[in-house]
């Protein structure tokens, strides 16, 4: 077996790579490094927690002392994923997992080449609509996704695995058997 392995659940907003990614994660022992992020959280009925919640001032310390891999201002808000939290599983040997835009998914790449394997997650627009306005995401944060299909859709084809998310127990057999083959 190589590894560890880094496996990066990327993909369209609204996809599913969140449930997803905690799900097979939690079902492999795989561990999960969550981003920090200054947005609020939102309704969460008792999922996994997805992102370490900071304020900004945290964040901007943090960023100071070149504690984060990489950080990206989406929309007001800035994300970012701390150096250690990705490097310490990795030096004790454990596969880990992330979920990111495509932009952060090419420069975990870059860095760490053939120990991360991408994972694309995706459904067709009005699929993203339908279930997150049932879900009572805001119509701003759809319209952003939607607004954004366009461009994020396209890194697919740089991606390890491209997986389409209709029917979740199907996609989980699909993302189990992906990441199967790297173990
Ligand atoms: N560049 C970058 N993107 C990130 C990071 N963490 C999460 N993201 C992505 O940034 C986007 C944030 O959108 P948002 O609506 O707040 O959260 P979501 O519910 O996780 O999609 C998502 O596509 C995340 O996958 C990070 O550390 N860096
Ligand atoms: N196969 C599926 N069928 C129906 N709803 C799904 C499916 N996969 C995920 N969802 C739902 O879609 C919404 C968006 O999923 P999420 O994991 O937050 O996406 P992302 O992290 O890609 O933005 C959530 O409400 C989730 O429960």
């Amino acid at each position: 077996m190589a590894g560890p392995y880094i496996f990066v659940f990327t993909g369209t907003s609204g996809s599913g790579r969140k449930t997803i990614a905690h799900r097979i994660g939690t079902e492999l022992g795989i561990v999960p490094v969550l981003s920090c992020t200054t947005r609020e959280a939102r309704e969460t009925n008792g999922k996994k927690q997805d992102y370490h919640y900071i304020t900004r001032e945290q964040f901007n310390e943090f960023d100071g002392q070149g504690k984060f891999l990489q950080t990206a201002t989406i929309g007001k808000e800035r994300y970012g994923v701390l150096s250690r939290e990705l490097d310490e599983p990795l030096q004790n040997g454990r596969h880990v997992y992330l979920i990111l835009n495509s932009e952060a998914a090419t420069m975990v790449k870059k860095l760490y080449g053939d120990k991360v394997v991408r994972l694309f997650i995706y459904v067709d627009k009005g699929t993203v609509r339908e279930r997150l306005e049932s879900k009572g995401m805001s119509f701003d944060v759809v319209d952003r996704y939607l607004e954004q299909y366009t461009e994020e859709v396209v890194y697919r084809k740089q991606c390890e695995h491209v997986i389409e998310n209709v029917e979740l127990n199907r996609t989980l057999e699909g993302i189990r058997v992906a990441i199967q083959s790297h173990l």
